[in-house]
């Protein structure tokens, strides 16, 4: 609970998704904070400008700044874009995992199509268990100690609601993982955590509501945050240089984590606990709002559905 604070000046850290977004915000934090920093995503334009982007920032000369591009969707892959990032380091596994890499595809459960629920678990789900898989196993095997493995869930692995049948579940399943790993991990000194972000405006929230249905942005607007990715990976910093289990970075996900906590630690044993009070008390009203806004747009949604030749 008292431990000394993480320090990445001269710590090799590798992060998914690294090229935009959460990830990138956290690789420039990083770059400034001395460490070595490896990026992997798909798209090599959007590696170079990232990387470029760190090169700018770097504080000493011997700071090795490098991006890959891997497709993250396999074991073989994700195993393959690790190695690659340790050749540098004479093989060593990097002293923290952090796995940004995903992207959501709202949409009606109804409407969704098996390749579209499939893809939500792939993209979300496997894309970073692999790279926990891959990285976990180096870790083992050559004993390093006191490394770190950080899985990157969404305040919708903690509760969900309509629109999201393709991708909470798959957040929901990275808590269940590193749950697991918070515990087992434990058998070679590796900490795990997990990070729940809000919305925070990215290429990624760009993307996705080009197709969100406007009832669930409403709703999900109605939380009033949106964090710069800046902003976000300024409080997923403070996490894993504290060692909290379940990171957050705003109130209302706050809520969820403490009242959701299940068997794990507390990050704060006073301010939690008032959390799970406020929660207790302030959901249900949250949620009986939602459920009306949901009932509400039942006669809009059939218009909507029979438009689109549903009930054809
Ligand atoms: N933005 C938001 O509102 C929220 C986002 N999150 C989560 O935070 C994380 C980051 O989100 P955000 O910054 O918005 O996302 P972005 O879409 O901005 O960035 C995603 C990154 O992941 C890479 N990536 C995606 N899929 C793969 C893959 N299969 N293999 C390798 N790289 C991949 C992308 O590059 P490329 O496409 O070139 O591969 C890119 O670098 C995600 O896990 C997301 O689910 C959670 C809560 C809210
Ligand atoms: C008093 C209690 C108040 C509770 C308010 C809670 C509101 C939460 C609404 C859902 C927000 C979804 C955020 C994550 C979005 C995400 O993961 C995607 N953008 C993926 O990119």
């Amino acid at each position: 609970m008292f431990s000394k604070k993480w320090n990445p000046d001269g710590k090799h850290v590798y992060i998914t998704g690294g090229s935009t977004g959460l990830g990138l915000s956290l690789a420039q934090l990083l770059t400034k904070k001395g460490a070595h920093v490896s990026i992997v995503a798909r798209n090599q334009d959007k590696l170079d400008k990232a990387l470029a982007s760190l090169e700018e920032l770097r504080v000493n000369p011997s700071q090795i700044l490098k991006a890959y591009s891997h497709s993250l969707d396999t074991a073989s892959a994700s195993t393959e874009a690790l190695e690659a990032a340790c050749h540098p380091f004479e093989g060593q596994a990097p002293d923290a995992v952090v796995t940004c890499a995903g992207g959501a595809a709202p949409g009606f459960f109804v409407e969704l199509e098996e390749k579209d629920l499939f893809n939500g678990m792939q993209n979300n789900y496997w894309v970073q268990a692999w790279t926990a898989w891959a990285a976990a196993k180096k870790m083992a095997q050559q004993k390093k100690k006191g490394s770190k493995i950080v899985l990157v869930s969404s305040t919708l692995g903690l509760m969900s609601m309509l629109g999201w049948a393709s991708y909470a579940p798959a957040k929901h399943a990275l808590r269940g993982l590193a749950d697991t790993l918070h515990s087992e991990m434990m058998l070679y000194g590796v900490s795990v955590s997990i990070f729940f972000p809000p919305t925070m405006s990215t290429p990624g929230l760009d993307q996705e509501n080009k197709t969100k249905p406007a009832i669930v942005w409403k709703i999900e607007e109605g939380d009033g945050v949106l964090l710069t990715a800046d902003q976000a990976a300024v409080s997923l910093w403070k996490g894993i240089e504290k060692g909290d289990a379940h990171i957050t970075a705003d109130f209302s996900t706050s809520l969820f984590r403490a009242s959701g906590r299940g068997a794990m630690p507390r990050n704060n044993w006073i301010l939690d606990g008032l959390y799970d009070f406020v929660a207790y008390i302030a959901v249900p009203f949250w949620r009986a709002g939602v459920d009306n806004q949901v009932r509400g747009h039942i006669q809009e949604h059939e218009e909507y559905l029979g438009k689109k030749g549903f009930y054809a």
